[in-house]
């Protein structure tokens, strides 16, 4: 079967659009075809000039039309149009109703877009990811595989640091992915061994945990430095920095977390005290969640964090990691060492105590408050003000004369579990319908890009009608009838639900007809939604096969 088109005379046309409303737009014209070249056959019959695709090119069922004697009649009664995509799939619904009921303001017209907390963080991680590279004179370009250094931290160097250490943004050479690069300076591996270890870390995959990636020794930094490599999480800031204060050092003050627990930390003495509030306790049963299940984990593949440190755990929106995992594991690298499970054991329950201390500190909001002297009456405090739970959970962490395991700590959360799980997944709820949203966005960029990339085109293969002729004009009408309608005193008619249902229908290749008109109102085709995107598949694929092939 044929499709038919039917340039017919204009003026009855107007207000018999089949998208004709009180106040309708009419069709922009478009200038009259040029001479049909390729793929259509044409005819004249009693005025009215038919073109018929090939069957070659066309194996759809044939399109709507048209045909009057008198040379003027294109009708397509409204009863006519189909809604009823062929693939339903392609419509955005709306909103679900437990997503729009969550949002604060439950506005329907609020839901078509995305949150604007949602897209603020995104924006913002955006631009960290891509802020200006260091321009340091010290960073090297690259670093074996990495090259685009860019320095994370705020502060220069401690001096009083046994093992100077800095963190770097840097681009991957091949794939182009960002990674957190931490270097120690100065260090030299004295045993291949420890690679086992860092195998075991590199296995270890937590969603509490910021992935190690790889390790490798590099002189590029003038000195033997240690690299190892984590995932980047942009936007990230420390445990310390998000909840504590900081406040100038002060002499003959002791860091509680100084010591083995954070030896690679530039601010082992930085004097952090009270900030001006206390933590609701949900959040800080949320943090407890979080560590608590990123510290099972490890303890579980056999291994301990022992970087425990405010400094070494990083916020990501609401999300906690462990950022520094296995550092401790290659510094202090013995390939003699005996009873390592005594020793592992040690250091887990030296996990166990530095989780404590930084849930005392939290809830207190003093890293003070986990001094030896000052522990009792920070417990006071804790059981003051927040739940008998929350001090059971740190008398059990804090209590050194027992042996104590992770897992202990589950019972302890209890019901609370359950809440984090449920803002979780209204969490996943809400992404979910966002990327509902945004995936319909790419497929209506993909025809938009496939439309532009053929309207307008100055030539194809040396032919400078390409984009005019054939099936490329009733494209450009679509182009028109999508972009260019106007109202019937000549206004801009911008209505985004004309354009986005017209597109899904092109997408959905459907039945329903829609009728075109060229610039000089000179003619008009009615054409089904399902030959338009044959013609935009044919020629973009035309396109493609005259490129070099990459889409
Ligand atoms: N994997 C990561 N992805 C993104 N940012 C990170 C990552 N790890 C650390 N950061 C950020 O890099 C910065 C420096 O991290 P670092 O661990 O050196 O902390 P710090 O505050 O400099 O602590 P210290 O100086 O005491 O060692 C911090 O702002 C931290 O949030």
């Amino acid at each position: 079967m044929f499709s038919r088109l039917c340039f017919a005379g204009r003026n009855l046309l107007r207000n018999e659009s089949p998208q004709s409303t009180n106040t309708s737009p009419r069709i922009t014209p478009q200038p009259s075809p040029p001479p049909i070249t390729t793929n259509i056959h044409q005819e004249n019959v009693g005025g009215t000039t038919y073109f018929y695709p090939t069957a070659a090119n066309h194996q759809l069922t044939p399109s709507s039309t048209v045909n009057t004697t008198d040379n003027t009649f294109v009708h397509i009664a409204s009863s006519q149009i189909n809604l009823s995509y062929t693939h339903p799939g392609h419509v955005y619904p709306g909103p679900a109703s437990h997503v729009i009921n969550m949002q604060s303001k439950a506005q329907v017209s609020a839901a078509f877009f995305m949150q604007d907390e949602l897209r603020n963080d995104i924006l913002a991680r955006n631009e960290i990811v891509n802020s200006i590279e260091n321009d340091s004179q010290d960073i090297p370009l690259e670093v074996e595989n990495y090259h685009s250094l860019c320095l994370l931290e705020s502060l220069p160097l401690h001096p009083k640091l046994p093992l100077p250490s800095s963190t770097y943004r840097a681009t991957h050479a091949v794939t182009g992915v960002k990674y957190c690069l931490r270097r120690l300076h100065g260090f030299r591996l004295q045993s291949t061994k420890c690679m086992q270890v860092v195998d075991k870390w590199k296995k270890l995959q937590h969603t509490n945990i910021v992935q190690l990636r790889e390790v490798f020794t590099t002189k590029t930094f003038g000195d033997n430095s240690l690299v190892i490599v984590y995932d980047y999480h942009p936007g990230s800031q420390t445990l310390l920095s998000k909840y504590f204060a900081s406040v100038p050092e002060t002499n003959g003050y002791t860091d509680p977390f100084a010591g083995e627990a954070r030896p690679f930390s530039h601010k082992s003495s930085l004097h952090r005290t009270a900030a001006t509030s206390l933590l609701p306790e949900n959040e800080i049963w949320s943090i407890i969640i979080q560590l608590s299940a990123g510290l099972r984990a490890i303890h579980q593949a056999g291994l301990a964090c022992r970087t425990l440190d405010p400094t070494k755990i990083i916020v990501t929106g609401k999300r906690i990691r462990y950022s520094c995992v296995g550092i401790s594991d290659i510094f202090t690298f013995d390939p003699n060492q005996q009873n390592q499970l005594t020793v592992l054991d040690h250091q887990q329950q030296e996990d166990l105590l530095a989780l404590g201390k930084l849930i005392l500190a939290l809830a207190c909001r003093s890293l003070q408050s986990v001094q030896r002297d000052q522990i009792q009456s920070s417990v006071e405090l804790v059981s003051r003000h927040y739940s008998s739970d929350l001090r059971n959970i740190l008398i059990c962490l804090l209590n050194t004369n027992t042996r104590r395991s992770v897992t202990e700590i589950m019972p302890m959360i209890g019901a609370r579990f359950y809440v984090q799980l449920d803002a979780l997944q209204a969490q996943c709820d809400i992404q979910e319908d966002e990327l509902a949203k945004e995936m319909e966005n790419g497929r209506l960029y993909r025809l938009l890009v496939k439309l532009g990339c053929i309207n307008e085109r100055p030539e194809l293969n040396l032919d400078v009608t390409w984009s005019e002729t054939g099936d490329r004009y009733m494209l450009k009408l679509f182009r028109d009838y999508l972009f260019h309608t106007v109202t019937e005193d000549g206004r801009p008619w911008l209505n985004q639900s004309h354009i986005v249902q017209c597109l899904n229908k092109l997408d959905a290749g459907t039945m329903e007809k829609v009728q075109l008109m060229s610039r000089d109102e000179q003619s008009v085709l009615v054409v089904t939604y399902a030959e338009l995107k044959h013609c935009l598949d044919q020629a973009f694929s035309e396109l493609v096969a005259a490129s070099d092939g990459t889409v």
